[in-house]
């Protein structure tokens, strides 16, 4: 460990520089794309960083409240597992600084409280190594287990991030490690800033719903085709009845069923959401009866498949509590799908309109169909 330090020592202040203009990036870069969990982190890290690198007025207060420190940063982490980003010039800005200075007020009443607790516990009883482990071990504990369980529930980048500032806070609390502040907060704001630019580009990339490429990965996919491709739109039927149905929510489960369908295409088929209920794969370098294969297995694959959803007429609470299978329906969902191959001079949106029209006729002959 000694090691670790002294090798760092040179490195030291060129890292500070660099350590500063990373923060202060990451504090603009996450505030800019709406990640303002992580420019509160980054702006936390700042702070806390200063205070122990010069003499601020809490400065030395901080050195004598080590134990509160460690409680508030768990709780921060915590919590900011839990809720979500809201734009930090928004009304939620001041919401969130409020959630800040309240686990700090929570951590100072738990560890006044769990003094006394300890203090009425002779140190001759065999419970007073347990209790002792009440003012930071339990919340500790309590902090990973929210923090674990949200990373498995969500399991995306931020949650990690979250994860990993966790379980770096609290090692260097126990002094398990013995690396400078500025070799860590460095590693920790580049982690912060790589998963706001990766979550950034998932989100222009990405359609949030269905986790299908969107339409802009579509309009960049157009400008690296070839000569020869087929392009397939396609739509699912009566999806508006669907939805006046069973409501919005069924809706959204059905266009992930049907996205998941659509994602297992074989024959080099890539596919995306178009938009709403609708989806388009194309086909590089491949012929249109290639496609149309490949397509019709598709549509089958969904059109056989038996959805269960809640019955939207069903009755009393007794009713649905009755048996498993009460208030449950099965339902089919199918789609229709228009395809057009490219002809010689034809640009990517000329393909695409002639496969929506052939969507059309798809439509036209009675859905649930495969049309040129
Ligand atoms: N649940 C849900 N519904 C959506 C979403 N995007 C679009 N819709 C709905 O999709 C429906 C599209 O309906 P229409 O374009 O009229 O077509 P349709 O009912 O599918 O009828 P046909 O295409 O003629 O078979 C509308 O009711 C939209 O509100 C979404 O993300 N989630």
């Amino acid at each position: 460990m000694v090691h670790f330090q002294a090798f760092w020592q040179p490195w030291q202040h060129i890292l500070v520089n660099v350590l500063y203009a990373l923060i202060g990036i990451t504090i603009v870069f996450a505030a800019q794309f709406s990640r303002s969990r992580f420019s509160l982190l980054a702006a936390l890290w700042l702070l806390f960083y200063l205070s122990f690198e010069y003499t601020l007025p809490w400065s030395a207060w901080l050195k004598n409240h080590k134990d509160w420190m460690l409680l508030t940063g768990v709780g921060v982490f915590a919590l900011f597992s839990v809720i979500k980003d809201r734009g930090l010039f928004s009304v939620h800005g001041p919401g969130r600084l409020l959630i800040i200075a309240m686990c700090g007020l929570i951590a100072h009443v738990w560890l006044w409280a769990s003094e006394l607790i300890i203090a009425q516990v002779p140190k001759t009883d065999p419970a007073y190594d347990y209790v002792q482990l009440l003012a930071l071990e339990v919340p500790v504990v309590f902090a990973s287990m929210v923090l674990l369980w949200q990373s498995l529930v969500k399991a995306n980048l931020l949650l990690s991030a979250l994860l990993v500032s966790f379980i770096i806070w609290c090692v260097q609390y126990y002094q398990l490690i013995a690396l400078p502040w500025e070799v860590i907060l460095t590693v920790l704001v580049c982690h912060y800033l790589l998963v706001v630019i990766i979550d950034s580009y998932f989100l222009a990339y990405r359609d949030e719903l269905t986790a299908l490429p969107s339409r802009r990965a579509l309009n960049q996919l157009a400008l690296s085709l070839g000569r020869k491709y087929t392009v397939a739109m396609m739509d699912i039927d009566h999806f508006k009845k669907f939805n006046d149905t069973y409501g919005h929510d069924i809706g959204d489960q059905v266009l992930k069923l049907v996205a998941s369908k659509l994602s297992k295409v074989r024959g080099g088929g890539k596919v995306y959401r178009y938009g709403g209920e609708e989806f388009t794969v194309v086909f590089p370098g491949k012929s249109a009866s290639h496609a149309a294969a490949e397509l019709e297995k598709l549509r089958q694959a969904i059109a056989d498949y038996k959805m269960v959803i809640r019955d939207p007429n069903r009755k009393t609470k007794q009713a649905r509590n009755g048996s498993k299978n009460k208030g449950m329906k099965t339902v089919s969902i199918t789609i229709s799908i228009g395809v057009a191959a490219r002809g010689s001079k034809q640009n990517f949106d000329r393909v695409l309109k002639l496969a929506d029209e052939a969507l059309y006729r798809a439509k036209k002959n009675g859905r649930n169909n495969v049309s040129y």
